[in-house]
């Protein structure tokens, strides 16, 4: 077999997203977290700890807010490793559990789980919850999810239609999700994080599809995605793709996918392997370790 490299191919310069649609809404944010008893952090189960966003969490304890984290696209994930990741966080008093907004893992109870949490101060006025978290990673689907399946709803007609692009939510909208007791959700537009500390973040975040593929560009997501698969020992692409040993670098799966399904442009081969692997295809992973 051939040796795995030590490390990614490094981005030739820093990733910085941050528009200003972005830092508005962050402001927004800032402006209505009076309204607010809660913060429901929405995070992707793939990179549960690189999809955190530190500006949540300043905001939450500057105006002592209790925060609840939904680890969403729970069957992306390898769920060993996100089971140790909740225990773990659990453990040191953080309030988190997983679901699959997509699939309806966990998402039956999660109502009463919430109810539970967050029980409200006053009864005509309900608990406000505000559902926050980086772009894609499900909060629409999660907030749809949850108007479909509450039980006291009249009107379960999904208010935000879903999709995989980026930054789409761009206005803050408040849902009733129960009547007794009565409680609302806020749901905000997606907020990066102003600064990114590293590549292997700014790699991560963008093979998850919270960053969009043109930022870093296609060719070092493809490479950070082969290596880490590898390292992982994740090698279901070898099998999915028929190939005879795992490719040693990014430009090599690119080649051998280009080849067997006669693709003749540049971009429907990256396309192709990045959605397949976001569809779950390459086989589940999570790809942040916890080292506390
Ligand atoms: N496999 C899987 N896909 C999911 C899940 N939840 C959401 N998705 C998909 O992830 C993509 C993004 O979901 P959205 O709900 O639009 O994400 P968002 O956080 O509201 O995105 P922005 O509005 O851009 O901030 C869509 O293609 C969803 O179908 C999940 O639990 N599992």
């Amino acid at each position: 077999m051939k040796a795995i490299a030590d490390t990614f191919p490094a981005l030739g310069e820093k990733v910085n997203w941050f528009p200003g649609h972005m830092y508005r809404a962050l402001r927004l944010m800032k402006e209505n977290v009076d309204k607010i008893d809660c913060f429901l952090e929405i995070r992707d189960s793939r990179v549960p700890i690189s999809s955190r966003n530190q500006e949540f969490d300043d905001l939450c304890s500057f105006h002592s807010k209790k925060k609840i984290i939904i680890f969403n696209k729970y069957d992306l994930s390898n769920q060993r490793v996100m089971n140790n990741v909740i225990e773990k966080y659990n453990r040191v008093g953080i309030d988190c559990f997983a679901v699959s907004a997509k699939k309806g893992t966990n998402m039956k109870d999660i109502i009463t789980q919430l109810q539970q949490r967050m029980p409200a101060k006053y009864d005509t006025v309900g608990t406000w919850l505000m559902i926050c978290g980086m772009p894609n990673v499900g909060k629409s689907t999660i907030i749809n999810q949850i108007r479909q399946i509450a039980p006291e709803l009249h009107n379960r007609r999904a208010i935000n239609k879903a999709t995989a692009t980026p930054c789409t939510t761009k206005s803050v909208v408040g849902v009733k999700f129960s009547q007794k007791p009565l409680a609302y959700l806020v749901d905000t537009p997606g907020v990066m994080i102003p600064n990114i500390q590293d590549d292997e973040t700014a790699l991560k975040l963008s093979l998850v599809g919270c960053i969009k593929d043109v930022i870093p560009g296609k060719e070092p997501i493809l490479d950070y995605l082969v290596w880490i698969l590898n390292k992982q020992k994740q090698q279901t692409y070898q099998h999915y793709y028929g190939m005879k040993e795992p490719a040693k670098t990014g430009d090599e799966l690119f080649v051998h996918v280009r080849d067997k399904f006669n693709h003749y442009n540049y971009d429907t081969t990256y396309d192709f392997i990045l959605d397949d692997f976001r569809t779950g295809k390459l086989g589940r992973i999570t790809m942040d370790t916890i080292d506390f």
